[in-house]
């Protein structure tokens, strides 16, 4: 079983280059300004030309409004809508009839009654993605908080539609998580950055080799 890679968060062609070449199957890209991987519409469309057919590029939102998502996939060529707020099933399915593009859901996790949630958001997302859910501490970030949720609420479980697993996931652990948990895609920011925002390209080719075998 091969498992597919997501590298999130990319910001420099040279780090996207690291990706692609170590074999990741989607890269993202995040629009929401108070992260420290926030990246201009512009730059984005710029990197988002340099990939190569049969890897996707993700747009990453936080409750976005129609502007916004006008602004950015007027500029950048996006195979997959990430949502990463409180969308609720019926923006979903908003975003769905009016961008006509995959939508994939986050899900944040803090214990066993947040997967009550994913199973109503599997009806109408495409694919989702299982996340912690954000530290309390003040400043936390909607997603992209190198941290961990309990891989074992996943253990054994199936979902209607394609799953990513996400969150604290470095080239020490993914492996682990991945056969805790069944994940056959996963998904990965903090772990691969030297400094908050700073995506390391060694990193990133460790993550990928790290999987290498699985
Ligand atoms: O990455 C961010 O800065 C971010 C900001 C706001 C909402 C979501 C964000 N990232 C979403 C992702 O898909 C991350 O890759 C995912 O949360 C895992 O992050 P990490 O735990 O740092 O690997």
């Amino acid at each position: 079983m091969s498992v597919a890679v997501k590298i999130c968060g990319l910001s420099e062609p040279d780090t996207l280059r690291a990706a692609v070449t170590g074999g990741a199957r989607y890269v993202g890209f995040v629009f929401y300004p108070p992260s420290p991987r926030a990246v201009a519409p512009a730059m984005a469309g710029e990197l988002a030309r340099l990939v190569p057919t049969g890897v996707r590029s993700v747009g990453l939102f936080v409750d976005p409004d129609d502007a916004f998502l006008e602004h950015v996939i007027g500029q950048v060529p996006l195979d997959v809508i990430q949502l990463h707020g409180s969308e609720d099933p019926r923006r979903i399915v908003e975003i769905k009839a009016r961008y006509r593009m995959p939508v994939m859901k986050a899900v944040k996790i803090g214990g066993p009654d947040d997967l009550a949630a994913a199973a109503e958001l599997a009806e109408v997302a495409d694919r989702l993605l299982f996340d912690a859910k954000p530290p309390s501490k003040t400043g936390a970030l909607p997603g992209g908080n190198g941290v961990a949720f309990d891989w074992t609420l996943l253990a054994g479980r199936r979902w209607s539609k394609p799953w990513m697993l996400s969150g604290g996931l470095t080239p020490e652990n993914v492996a682990e998580a991945v056969r805790v948990t069944g994940a056959t895609e996963v998904d990965v920011s903090s772990g691969v950055e030297d400094r908050p925002g700073h995506k390391d390209a060694a990193l990133i080719r460790a993550f990928l080799s790290s999987l290498g075998g699985l």
